[in-house]
Formats: C-alpha cells, sequence, structure tokens
C-alpha cells in the first residue's frame, strides 16, 4: 500500500535473491478499510517510494487507480470460514473480504511465480495462503519476518502518524509480546500473562490494547497453552493515540 519502509524493501531483496524480474505493486485498497478515518489518513508518499524502488533494482512498478482497479462496484464477498472470524476479523469487519478480493485481482494481472507477504500481517498471510489453494492460483506465496525499528517496534506505514510520545508508547507491543513469549517458554499460566499484560497497556494512557491472544499459526485458532510442536504465535493489536497497530511473535 505504499509509503515504503525497510520492511517493505525487505520483501524486494528477498524476491530478488529467487527472481529474474521483480514487480512491485502498490494500491492503496479502499474496500479493505472499514474505518473511513483509517483510509483518508493513510499516508501516501509516491514519489519518494518510486525513487527508493529504483534504487533497490526493482523491474517494474503497479500503480493503478481506484478506478482502473473497481472500474464497476465490486459485488463479490469472500468468506474465509474460522480464519476471519478471529483476530483481526473481529475488529475490522469486511476487511479480509476486501483483501481476498484484491489480492486476486492483484495476483491474475501480475501472474507472479512467486509473490512475497510480511509475516507482520499474520492472519493476511493465513487467509491469502487459503485463498490461492482454494483458486488453484498458480504463484508460491513465501513469507518474510517482520523487520523491527531498533527498539523492537514492528515497521508499518502507519508509525508516521505517531507523534513522539505515541512513538515512545508503541514499543509496549513488542515489549509484551516478548516478555508474554519469556513467561510461556518459562512455563507460566497464560491468563495470568494475560492479565500481567492488559494491566500494562491499562497503566498507559495513550495505548488501548484491542487483543491479546495465543493461537495456532496455521489454524489461528485460539489456544490457552503451548500445543506440542505445533507452530503457535502471540498476535496483538492496539490503538496507540488514534493510530491502531498490529503485531505478532512466533513462539514454537
Ligand atoms: N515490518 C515489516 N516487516 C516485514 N514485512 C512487512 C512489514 N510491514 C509490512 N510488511 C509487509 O509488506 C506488505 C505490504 O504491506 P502494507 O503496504 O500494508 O504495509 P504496512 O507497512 O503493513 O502498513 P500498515 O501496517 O500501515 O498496514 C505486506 O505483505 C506486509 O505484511
Ligand atoms: C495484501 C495487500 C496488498 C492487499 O491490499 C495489503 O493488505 C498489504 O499490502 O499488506
Ligand atoms: N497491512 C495490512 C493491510 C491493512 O492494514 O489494511
Amino acid at each position: 500500500m505504499g509509503a515504503l519502509h525497510y520492511g517493505h524493501l525487505s520483501l524486494v531483496e528477498s524476491a530478488k535473491l529467487s527472481s529474474d524480474v521483480v514487480i512491485v505493486s502498490i494500491f492503496v485498497n479502499p474496500t479493505q478499510f472499514n474505518n473511513k478515518e483509517d483510509f483518508e489518513k493513510y499516508p501516501i508518499t509516491i514519489d519518494e517510494d518510486l525513487l527508493l524502488l529504483e534504487k533497490n533494482g526493482v523491474d517494474f512498478v503497479f500503480l493503478p487507480s481506484v478506478e482502473e482497479m473497481y472500474p464497476s462496484p465490486i459485488l463479490l464477498k469472500m468468506d474465509f470460514g474460522d480464519l476471519d472470524k478471529t483476530l483481526e476479523g473481529t475488529f475490522r469487519p469486511g476487511h479480509f473480504s476486501g483483501v481476498g478480493v484484491v489480492v486476486s485481482k492483484l495476483l491474475n494481472i501480475v501472474k507472479p511465480d512467486k509473490s512475497y507477504f510480511g509475516q507482520k500481517d499474520l492472519q493476511q498471510v493465513a487467509v491469502i495462503k487459503r485463498l490461492v489453494a482454494d483458486l488453484s492460483i498458480d504463484t508460491e506465496i513465501v513469507v518474510v519476518p517482520t523487520i523491527r525499528e531498533a527498539d523492537g517496534l514492528a515497521m508499518s506505514s502507519r508509525n508516521v502518524r505517531l507523534n513522539a510520545d505515541e512513538r515512545l508508547t508503541a514499543t509496549i507491543l513488542y515489549k509484551c509480546l516478548d516478555f508474554a513469549k519469556d513467561e510461556l517458554l518459562a512455563g507460566v499460566d497464560w491468563f495470568v500473562i494475560r492479565e500481567k499484560v492488559t494491566k500494562r497497556f491499562h497503566d498507559e494512557p495513550e495505548a488501548r490494547l484491542e487483543y491479546f491472544e495465543l493461537v495456532e499459526t496455521e489454524s489461528l485458532e485460539k489456544l490457552e497453552q503451548i500445543k506440542g510442536q505445533t507452530a503457535v504465535s502471540i498476535c496483538t493489536a492496539a490503538y496507540i493515540g488514534d493510530v491502531r497497530l498490529i503485531d505478532n511473535i512466533s513462539i514454537v
């Protein structure tokens, strides 16, 4: 969606390692925004983005207009079963239908052999993997680790909307994920951990926690403890001021 940072460039770097031609799409997709203010305030820095992509050896940029992508209103609604009825899906109604439709269109138009997505949007990855499997879309989904600022904050285009105080407060997401992971691995009960995290958010006037959940990474099923060797993650979303941020950490 543009307003590029090193997280996006890491996707480009991974793509360049295994591809002859790298294409980046930049499209702030209106249909995946459930919140008008979030859409209207989404940062746009096209000139800087294009320079950065050129400097980083990107071959093509696909930069469609809303009219090109949606010549007529979209009637199609996508339902991803349990995958979109939890976490982000609960707090952003319609979001994953919008993502599913636009990603289908982008993949149909660009026809990439491999498509790169960030681990930061863990639920988005689960939904898109299911989308390409269910629709037999011939592309390999490659997931790239989350790139963080030095203090742990996950890079995100929305971070530029934080004022100086909020920027400092925003580290609470990663600090709590990191803390919760350590406690969990030390055998502390999940509900005790979550209680402590909730209190930490409560004590921070600029922060408002939406969710903090332990889930099975693939199915996104909510868990109350680590489950053998199954991959599990902790996912969180919180408002810092009026900016909504998400993050996650994998446990095993
Ligand atoms: N910090 C990051 N590390 C790795 N990948 C990232 C990071 N941030 C975003 N991405 C990935 O880049 C791709 C494009 O994301 P998008 O343009 O929505 O940016 P974003 O920075 O996540 O924005 P926002 O968080 O404000 O939605 C997605 O696959 C996303 O997961
Ligand atoms: C997957 C995506 C391109 C759909 O607009 C967007 O959500 C993003 O960039 O993460
Ligand atoms: N970065 C994921 C897409 C979104 O927040 O709308």
